[in-house]
């Protein structure tokens, strides 16, 4: 055995020793925190007060419990010299001794200050670190360690082998297995500076694909909760992802850091019990996202407050009680000039209603045909008036002046009426206009979630009472519905089923699908009779306007005007981090610049720019290929530079289009073949059955969920938009010119796509290729 190797054996075993006395002390502060736990619930007290307390002392115990449990992988993975102080050791949670007497903790949580210069500490800046040594560990087995020396004392005292980035380039090389996993242990010093940044004002973590924006974005999450966390513990994070794919791709990262005081959520997410079901083309998405659509929401609220133009009539006990349209008028301006909330100002427009009807009803009742003084006292004039108060027909007046509106009667009444949409939206041209009509009851889009929001912002919630009635009623009316339906059609088609997804062309049917819309009323009125006994994650996913300790925004290039607006509502103390790539950002209602975005909610010296230069996924062949694209979007941008060279060249093939699924198929097989990675086939929106198709039999095809394709599977196709953010061993990239023609930032596309790859890139073509992509040189 040579010398070094002995000294390396030596090492290990020490480690040994101290890791497997922390894992020790792990299992003793477990027992303690799941007997604390134990000890809670077995306390007395029945009264709700008791449940609740039990309740939230249980979640703080069930939460550090989790952070324990998560904190078993990996436990210890660095240790610090210093060169005038102790060692410390560096892992996923912070230990003390048992007795607590001693100061210097047995392991420091990778988030303390103390921790910092694992991350920092470099030969230039060492940081007062003398050696900066990496512990790996299988489950409890100390495997190796590995020493950077930034002291020449401590270098003169150990002589094993230095492996400076092999920590970083052994992670990297890794397999990928369709889930991000947290980086705690190879953070970079770049990255560590933005994740431990001041938590104030928005912070914009700029960088192209691959720097780390979304592994920073999620441990300055945990950073923050760990900084911060009563505040934020109680107000929760907010991370916005592109899409539920996304969400769930990155969704275990936070929790294997121990951290579950966090939701995730994409636009289409921001509003509880609705799940869009519809996707727009992207002339819709845009138009949308368009800021202006926020006037057209409030035109179309203030046509829903207008009184029918001849006043309001009705017969009630023999009489016709009449409301002239001057003073229908003047009920609902004032209500508008109150400035209350639409729902909340009906109780007000109602009162008023009913005792001008009941003035007119006294009038007729008790009027002296000699012209005299009213019969009736003030008792018998009272009487009259609450008679009114609960009578069907005059709450029907009083809904035509000022209906109790939800979001979804607001929206979904606007784009299914085209005169209503004309009304509101003089500001669009006819053909813009067209695009937004749609049936009522098909459901909902991401692109209408902010419109949504908008609309809510402006009616406030319906009251208990009203959100039942307005249930009961609808109920009702979908009752007659039915029946209606059913009748119309058992004449017209004889006994032909009335299964509403054979009905879905007829409009009765889609009057019908119209009542899901009441659900989310429902279930609102159902909560809140509920013991608020959850966490607060929990509520603020049910409360669509809790306002959010934190948001962190990834990809936040994609985001629309209005998606920021209804964003912005959330946190009002704008401590955000806003994480994205102009130069990736497909969406044409999405970013061009950050001030542009940030202008109408950040002033400026509130908000700054941090940059990431460093691709840790694709290595240098791919972005050699890919940096061609990006010169293309823009020949002043920089590439950003991998860490990385595997070795080989991405290859292209042209096919005849007769062949291409065969080809397809033959590039799929071979990639398995080559390793235990997974691979991706990325295509234009539209070209994704086609590629499915010829993949039909390939052992390891992902199966397609509620939320995409399920991206554990080995092998998996995806449009360019569903492939943000994530990454895949090997990608391969099919008729590069129909992605870039499928949208107007064609070419952001198809640099997302090459950018996918951590190893193997392909490109397959019928078609010519672009320019930047046709050249020989960096290909195979
Ligand atoms: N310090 C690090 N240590 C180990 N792996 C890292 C580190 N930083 C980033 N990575 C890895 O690099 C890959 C790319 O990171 P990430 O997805 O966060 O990049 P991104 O900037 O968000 O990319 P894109 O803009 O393309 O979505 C991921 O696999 C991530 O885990």
């Amino acid at each position: 055995m040579t010398t070094e190797r002995a000294v390396a054996e030596a090492e290990v075993a020490k480690e040994q020793a101290y890791v497997s006395m922390l894992y020790d002390r792990l299992d003793e502060v477990r027992a303690d925190a799941a007997e604390r736990r134990r000890s809670v619930e077995r306390k007395a007290g029945n009264t709700p007060q008791a449940a609740v307390e039990r309740d939230a002392f249980n979640a703080l115990h069930a939460q550090r419990l989790a952070a324990l449990d998560a904190a078993a992988r990996g436990l210890c993975f660095g240790r610090l010299d210093l060169t005038d102080g102790p060692t410390r050791y560096v892992g996923r949670v912070g230990l003390q001794h048992r007795d607590g007497a001693i100061e210097e903790p047995l392991l420091l949580d990778w988030r303390a200050p103390a921790a910092q210069p694992f991350y920092l500490a470099t030969a230039v800046e060492p940081a007062g670190v003398g050696r900066r040594r990496r512990i790996a560990t299988s489950g409890r087995t100390v495997t190796s360690v590995s020493d950077e020396i930034f002291d020449a004392d401590a270098a003169s005292r150990w002589t094993g082998e230095l492996v400076g980035e092999a920590a970083l380039l052994s992670a990297l090389s890794a397999a990928r297995t369709g889930r991000m996993g947290d980086v705690v242990e190879t953070i970079q010093a770049e990255q560590d500076r933005i994740i431990r940044a001041e938590r104030q004002g928005v912070l914009v973590v700029a960088g192209g694909p691959g720097t780390g924006k979304t592994a920073v974005a999620l441990h300055r999450a945990a950073y923050l909760l760990y900084a911060h966390r009563d505040v934020l513990a109680r107000r929760v994070v907010l991370v916005i992802g592109p899409s539920p794919t996304f969400c769930d791709y990155i969704g275990q990262v936070l929790p294997s850091l121990g951290e579950t005081d966090v939701l995730l959520r994409s636009i289409g997410g921001l509003i509880p019990d609705l799940e869009p079901n519809l996707t727009e083309t992207p002339e819709v998405a845009e138009l949308k996202g368009r800021l202006v659509m926020a006037e057209v929401v409030a035109a179309a609220l203030r046509a829903r407050q207008e009184p029918p133009a001849d006043g309001l009539r009705v017969r009630h006990a023999g009489y016709e009680l009449r409301v002239d349209a001057r003073a229908c008028r003047r009920i609902a301006d004032s209500a508008r000039r109150s400035g209350r909330l639409h729902n909340e100002a009906r109780p007000n427009v109602q009162r008023r209603l009913v005792d001008a009807f009941a003035k007119h009803y006294v009038a007729q009742v008790g009027g002296d045909p000699r012209g005299g003084r009213n019969l009736l006292d003030e008792h018998d004039q009272a009487d009259l008036r609450s008679e009114l108060a609960d009578e069907p027909a005059i709450l029907a007046a009083v809904e035509s002046v000022w209906p109790w509106l939800t979001p979804e009667d607001l929206i979904g009444g606007l784009f299914a009426d085209p005169d209503r949409i004309a009304a509101a939206a003089p500001m669009l041209t006819d053909a813009e206009r067209a695009l937004l009509v749609r049936r009522r009851g098909l459901g909902w889009s991401d692109a209408d979630v902010p419109l949504l929001d908008e609309a809510a912002e402006l009616l406030g919630n319906l009251p208990d009472h009203a959100a039942e009635a307005r249930a009961r009623a609808l109920e009702a009316e979908r009752r007659e519905l039915e029946e209606y339906a059913e009748g119309v059609l058992a004449i017209a088609q004889g006994s032909r089923s009335t299964d509403i997804e054979d009905e879905a062309d007829s409009d009765e049917a889609a009057e019908v699908l119209s009542v899901f819309d009441v659900v989310s009323g429902r279930g609102l009125a159902g909560r809140m009779e509920e013991i608020d006994d959850r966490t607060p994650v929990e509520r603020a996913a049910a409360d669509r306007t809790w306002v959010y300790g934190h948001v962190i925004v990834d990809e936040a290039q994609e985001l629309t005007a209005m998606a920021w607006r209804a964003l912005m509502r959330r946190i009002p103390t704008r401590s955000m981090t806003i994480v994205g790539d102009l130069f990736q950002s497909s969406s044409p209602g999405g970013a061009l610049s950050w001030g542009d975005v940030l202008g109408p909610y950040v002033r400026d010296g509130n908000w700054r720019v941090a940059e990431l230069t460093v691709n840790y996924r694709a290595p240098s062949e791919v972005m050699a290929i890919a940096g061609r694209v990006l010169a293309e979007i823009d020949p002043d941008a920089t590439p950003p530079r991998s860490v990385r060279t595997v070795g080989e060249l991405p290859w292209k093939e042209a096919v005849d289009p007769a062949d291409l699924g065969t080809r397809l198929r033959k590039a799929v097989d071979a990639a398995l073949a080559g390793g235990d990675g997974n691979v991706a086939v990325l295509v234009a929106a539209g070209a994704e059955a086609e590629a499915w198709a010829a993949l039909e039999d390939v052992e390891g095809l992902a199966t397609v969920g509620p939320h995409g394709p399920d991206l554990r599977a080995r092998v998996v196709v995806l449009t360019v938009g569903q492939s943000k953010g994530l990454e895949f061993d090997t990608v391969i990239v099919v008729e590069p010119a129909a992605i870039v023609e499928a949208s107007a930032r064609g070419r952001s596309d198809l640099y997302v796509a090459l950018t996918r790859a951590t190893t193997h890139l392909g490109v397959l073509h019928t078609r010519d290729l672009p320019a930047s992509l046709a050249a020989p040189d960096g290909w195979a």
